[in-house]
């Protein structure tokens, strides 16, 4: 039998499905990776938006890592929602003498304008955790925030994905495009050279969760063995079938969705589930 590829995931929970430990969850059995999940804050939220949030208490946070690392050992690793320096601390500790590749989504703010990260976390993000990790995933406010200088045009995301690696110590960095105007161009510096991964902009308000999703398949294809290139690109393809395919669920803006087009009559035509 082949050897089996297995990833973790660490954030926060997404009642609703679209977003958190379930969209990654869901993104790695889809990409056929065996997905485990340690929960950091448990969040009640929906399409609509964030309602409370309940940060788990630190210690049990590490009981549930421990229990994963001593019986299935990751292939690769990533980290969304992380609250509190509290919790930054310990993943550095556990992270620290890992040789797994870690993605760091560095989730700040949700779509909904909610804070899902204390203020005083962000800049652990970049002075603890970023050095740790293969690969980060910064959307343009949070690249902004790492970097300290705007973001508007490709080459000031190019700038970004620079500083990020080379100065602030990240394996490498896509600065994603989904917050800046005209093409979806997200932009890979992974130390030696610039990559870019294209797609058209999709006219849709479904996007809950796109950051997720991206940076889980990130992260099962190098569980799979996969090199960073390989796999954001894999990511930028998948992101955008499930941004197209999105589902019309919810009330407000609904989740991605892979097998979406499965639903269609058409190919091409998009059906609304509530037809
Ligand atoms: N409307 C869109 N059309 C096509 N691709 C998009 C759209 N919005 C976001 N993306 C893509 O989805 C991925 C996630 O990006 P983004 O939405 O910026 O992240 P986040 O969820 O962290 O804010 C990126 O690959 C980005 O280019
Ligand atoms: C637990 C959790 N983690 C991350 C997000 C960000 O998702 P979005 O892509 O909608 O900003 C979220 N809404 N909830």
């Amino acid at each position: 039998m082949k050897s089996i590829p297995t990833a973790l995931t660490i954030a926060g929970t997404d009642p609703s499905g679209g977003a958190g430990i379930q969209a990654d969850l869901k993104t790695f059995q889809e990409r056929e990776v065996y997905g485990m999940s340690v929960i950091t804050s448990v969040v009640a939220q929906n399409t609509l938006g964030v309602k409370d949030v309940e940060n788990l208490p630190v210690h049990f946070i590490e009981k549930q890592f421990d229990a994963v690392w001593e019986d299935i050992h990751p292939q690769a690793i990533k980290t969304g929602m992380i609250a509190t320096v509290e919790m930054m601390e310990l993943l550095a500790r556990k992270l620290e003498h890992s040789s797994v590749p870690y993605v760091i989504d560095p989730v700040m703010v949700a779509k909904s304008g909610d804070t899902l990260m204390e203020e005083s976390s962000r800049a652990m993000v970049r002075d603890v955790l970023l050095p740790l990790s293969a690969v980060v995933t910064p959307n343009v406010p949070e690249a902004e925030f790492l970097v300290g200088f705007p973001i508007r045009h490709t080459n000031d995301a190019e700038k970004a994905a620079n500083t990020i690696v080379t100065e602030l110590g990240a394996g490498a960095a896509v600065v994603k495009g989904g917050h800046l105007d005209g093409e979806a161009l997200d932009v890979l510096y992974d130390g030696n050279s610039f990559d870019y991964f294209k797609s058209k902009r999709i006219d849709t308000k479904h996007t809950h969760g796109t950051g997720c999703t991206f940076s889980a398949v990130i992260t099962a294809e190098l569980a799979k063995g996969k090199s960073v290139k390989e796999s954001v690109a894999l990511a930028k393809q998948y992101i955008t079938d499930a941004i197209e395919y999105s589902l019309e669920l919810g009330k407000g803006n609904g989740p991605t969705n892979h097998w979406g087009y499965r639903l269609l009559d058409v190919p091409g035509q998009r059906r609304s589930l509530h037809d």
